[in-house]
């Protein structure tokens, strides 16, 4: 069984390489792996990656949602490749010939592929917003079609909220991975979040790993404000929160 703490990807989203690595250095013990993502990526590149995660770095979850035709996001799946990912991310809007491309290049690295995450609907958007970009549905029925039609396509979990972790858990099964932003501790910020709990919420739902950016980094002291959020949820364990997720 997996600690809670090490469930948490600490999310590092800035341009700077200093400021990346002194932020993973900083985590380092207190979370399970670091994201990057688009900001990081766009400045920075493959080789910006390689200077904050090095070679026994933290597990990497290179957060670059890719969208695209099938042939180009199975061909950026395979480009990332070199960087030994743990997870990677693409939409599942995209549909199920794209999200098929991606876990067959993914394939293509062999035991050492990194699982490929759809996101479903963004942890930023609310019932308004999809009816706005013309998906007239509530969101918590779209995450549940697109986390079953990524299933379907061959994809090994969906990125969701954690509003929607105990219905995915239970449409999707106990093995199907659910990896969750949209994460706060009472004392944080929401920030442009819309759909969001506390990090003992979504464990205790069935999340699998949480995702977790400003409440940490953007914290004076983000070594400590991460030992306080896995403090948070092991005395929530502690209380019979009954933490799930897959092992
Ligand atoms: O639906 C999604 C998909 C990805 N994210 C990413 O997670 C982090 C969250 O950062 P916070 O500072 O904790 O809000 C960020 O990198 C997003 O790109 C998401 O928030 N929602």
């Amino acid at each position: 069984m997996m600690s809670a703490a090490s469930r948490i990807f600490c999310s590092i989203d800035t341009t700077e390489i200093d400021a990346a690595r002194r932020l993973a250095a900083q985590v380092n013990g207190a979370v399970g792996g670091i994201k990057l993502g688009l900001e990081f990526f766009s400045a920075q590149g493959p080789a910006g990656i390689r200077a904050v995660v090095g070679e026994d770095g933290p597990p990497l979850f290179l957060d670059l949602k890719l969208h695209d035709i099938p042939n180009t996001v199975g061909a950026g799946v395979r480009a990332a490749l070199p960087l030994a990912p743990a997870f990677m991310t693409i939409h599942s809007s995209g549909g199920p010939a794209m999200m098929r491309a991606a876990a067959e290049a993914a394939a293509s690295a062999g035991a050492k592929r990194p699982k490929i995450l759809a996101v479903t609907v963004l942890t930023s958007l609310d019932d308004a917003d999809l009816a706005k970009v013309g998906q007239a549905v509530p969101v918590a029925d779209q995450v549940t079609r697109l986390a079953l039609l990524a299933k379907e396509s061959g994809v090994d979990g969906v990125v969701c909220s954690p509003a929607e972790v105990a219905a995915l858990r239970a449409a999707c099964g106990p093995d199907f991975i659910l990896m969750v932003p949209g994460i706060r501790p009472v004392w944080a910020a929401a920030n442009d979040q819309k759909r969001f709990t506390t990090p003992a919420q979504a464990l205790a739902a069935g999340a699998d790993h949480l995702v977790i950016g400003r409440p940490i980094t953007a914290s004076d002291d983000p070594a400590a404000a991460a030992r306080r959020i896995a403090a948070e949820i092991a005395d929530a364990e502690i209380g019979g929160a009954g933490i799930g997720g897959a092992a």
